[in-house]
């Protein structure tokens, strides 16, 4: 394979008509709304219906799934079970991928045309599955897993934290979980729409998605941009030890792209509200040592911050555990990763891409008493 289309760069795997990715205007569209209205104005409920019914809901419509969202939020017995039996040092995308397929063991979509269902149920479920374990296996409280939330991420806010949420943070959670919602063939996505085109079922296309969103190379960067900015205690201990880093040649979490070559889009709009939320809590710390970096960076290798790397500060100064800054990466793009199934589903040929062999010439059989 030519070195320019490793990691199949640039290759057109198929068609969507979800998402633009780097092309005209800011960067970022979702069915040709621009990701900075839909961030700004719209709710995550709004950008999920969009994305999964093809357009933005009206008022009456958005009532009606906020509220079929909000009935399907109670969790079976069976998988409450499972999650306790989990340990607390389990990592929480593990949970969130075991959760999902436990929910379609109990709940296994028998047909395509139970798909909406379905999905509305992982919509519903997803903040109580890694809430529910987290609480249990840190705290040792069984939470009720139903909340008068209206929204998924006020409901996960209310559950991990046993309180009504700041409405500035539910605002936050809001921008976020859109932000997050989709991004054409990404590998999460393309693994999502790869098991789709075998015609499985819906589960098992959305756990192969947690399994790849896991690593950090992907949705994993923003809780391992964290763990490294953690402890840098002024902007210029952050400078020195990122100095260091780079001259160890070690990948630096939440920056870069595989698509974007400027900046990525997302990154203004999560600042800014990583912004307003340090100077709600007071940081004085956090933030500032972000910007630093984000400022090397651009100096010294010319790359700019992707939607993680403001994640992290943002996040934890909502109260947010390190740890579960992924799963609520997963709570969102499942609106993404199931809109993409649907349309696979919509429009299906296996995927099967080829392979150039690197590989030994034609052997001669050897049996086995004859090898060295
Ligand atoms: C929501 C998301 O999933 S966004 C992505 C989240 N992932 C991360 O933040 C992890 C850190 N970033 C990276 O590893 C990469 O930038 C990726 C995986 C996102 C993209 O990978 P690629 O498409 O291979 O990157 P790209 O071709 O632009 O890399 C160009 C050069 O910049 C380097 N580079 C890219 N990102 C970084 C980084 N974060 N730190 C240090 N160097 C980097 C690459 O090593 C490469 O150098 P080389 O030519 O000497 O090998
Ligand atoms: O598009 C990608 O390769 C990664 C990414 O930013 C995302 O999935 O949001």
């Amino acid at each position: 394979m030519a070195e320019n289309t490793a990691g199949l760069r640039g290759i057109t795997a198929g068609e969507t008509a979800l998402c633009t990715v780097g092309q005209a205007g800011t960067g970022l569209t979702y069915r040709g709304y621009d990701i900075h209205d839909l961030a700004q104005h719209a709710e995550f409920e709004e950008v999920a219906y969009l994305l999964l019914y093809g357009h933005l809901p009206n008022r009456n419509e958005l009532v009606a799934y906020r509220e079929r969202l909000q009935s399907l939020r109670t969790l079976p017995e069976a998988l409450r079970e499972v999650l306790e039996r989990i340990p607390a040092s389990a990592h929480p995308m593990d949970v969130m991928r075991t959760g999902c397929s436990m929910l379609g063991n109990l709940e296994t979509e028998a047909d395509f045309s139970e798909q909406d269902w379905h999905i509305d149920r992982m919509l519903a479920t997803f903040p109580a599955i890694i809430t529910y374990w987290y609480r249990y296996s840190h705290d040792g409280v069984r939470i009720d897993t139903d909340s008068d939330e209206a929204s998924i991420g006020g409901h996960f806010l209310r559950l991990l934290l046993g309180k009504s949420p700041d409405p500035m943070h539910v605002q936050v959670m809001h921008a976020s979980l859109i932000l997050y919602a989709e991004h054409e063939f990404n590998a999460s996505t393309f693994t999502a729409r790869t098991c789709a085109s075998t015609l499985s079922d819906i589960h098992s296309c959305i756990t192969g998605a947690i399994g790849t969103l896991r690593g950090p190379l992907h949705g994993g960067a923003n809780e391992a941009a964290m763990a490294m900015i953690e402890p840098w205690q002024t902007p210029d201990e952050a400078e020195r030890e990122l100095l260091g880093m780079l001259e160890r040649k070690e990948k630096i979490m939440g920056f870069g792209h595989a698509v974007y070559r400027k900046s990525d889009p997302r990154n203004a709009i999560i600042k800014e509200w990583s912004r307003k939320l340090a100077e709600q809590v007071g940081d004085t710390r956090l933030y500032p040592v972000s910007e630093r970096v984000e400022a090397v960076m651009a100096r010294e290798k010319g790359l700019f911050c992707n939607a993680d790397f403001f994640h992290a500060s943002a996040y934890h100064f909502m109260g947010i555990p390190t740890p579960l800054f992924t799963p609520i990466f997963v709570m969102s793009r499942l609106s993404g990763w199931a809109a993409h199934v649907k349309e696979q589903r919509a429009n299906n040929r296996i995927i099967r891409p080829s392979a150039d062999y690197t590989g030994p010439e034609l052997q001669t059989w050897v049996p086995i008493e004859e090898r060295g």
